[in-house]
């Protein structure tokens, strides 16, 4: 589904990517770890759009992204959450959805003002359509409350929402569970388990390495802007490589 062909990135004489090298195979959980400053943003910046790459390609369903604006992208099929929460905390979570599915809207925001028929009855299928993805992260009872009332683990269940409204094929996680409870982080999977159950694939990059050797059905791991090693939660645990590039850095938990 998303394929990067040896694409490198530098900043100036910085390397940030070099040589990197993956496949994310369609209908699966994939994960992209590393320890801090391995480049996994800089990863997700290219194949959003927001960076291009200094060489290299990147595919998405055979296609290459390279050279497409970031919201070329998200109609390509492409969503994303982001590591800060980026809810509208003052709108209702039923609203956050709908905004999330602003470029799909064929009257766009000219309808609000105009409010004709066919405005009326795309509002009403977007309205449907965004309880529906609340359904799915069991948010769908607090639909018209503020954002600001849920949870911090929820509100991230909202953003997974809201990245769904696009209508994408393929939803890229970044640090899905950052500043989560475990409680929170459990139920969290379960809910990413049956997004990927309803077909969609997924890309995260975390930290958390119980998360993504709990949830991932294959995993890269990067260091030093290079890809180490690359295969099953198993494989990835026992590779001398990844233990190394673990080992000593008394920021990151060792795969164990
Ligand atoms: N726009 C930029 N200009 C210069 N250097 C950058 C830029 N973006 C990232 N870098 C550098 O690239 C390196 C990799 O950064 P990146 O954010 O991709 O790593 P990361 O693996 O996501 O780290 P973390 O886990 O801490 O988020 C870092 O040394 C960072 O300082």
């Amino acid at each position: 589904m998303l394929q990067l062909k040896n694409v490198s990135r530098h900043f100036g004489g910085l390397k940030v990517l070099q040589d990197v090298s993956f496949a994310v195979p369609s209908g699966g959980i994939f994960g992209l770890i590393g320890p801090n400053g391995a480049g996994k943003t800089t990863v997700i910046n290219l194949v959003t759009g927001l960076l291009p790459p200094t060489s290299g390609d990147i595919h998405f369903q055979g296609r290459s992204v390279v050279g497409r604006a970031p919201h070329e992208i998200t109609h390509g099929g492409i969503a994303r959450t982001f590591q800060n929460i980026r809810v509208f905390k003052e709108m209702s979570l039923l609203e956050n959805v709908v905004v999330g599915m602003h470029g799909l809207l064929k009257y766009g925001t000219g309808g609000l003002l105009f409010a004709s028929r066919g405005f009326r009855a795309e509002e009403r299928r977007a309205r449907d359509r965004a309880r529906e993805l609340l359904s799915w992260m069991k948010l769908d009872h607090r639909a018209d409350e503020i954002a600001d009332n849920l949870s911090y683990g929820d509100q991230r269940k909202l953003e997974l929402a809201r990245a769904l409204a696009t209508e994408p094929k393929l939803l890229l996680l970044d640090e899905p569970v950052a500043g989560m409870n475990p409680a929170e982080k459990t139920e969290l999977m379960r809910e990413i388990q049956n997004i990927q159950g309803r077909g969609y694939t997924i890309f995260m990059i975390e930290h958390d390495m119980r998360f993504v050797m709990g949830l991932c059905e294959q995993i890269a791991v990067l260091n030093f802007g290079r890809i180490i090693a690359q295969g099953g939660p198993e494989q990835i645990r026992n590779d001398p490589q990844v233990i190394e590039a673990y080992l000593g850095r008394d920021d990151e938990e060792v795969p164990a």
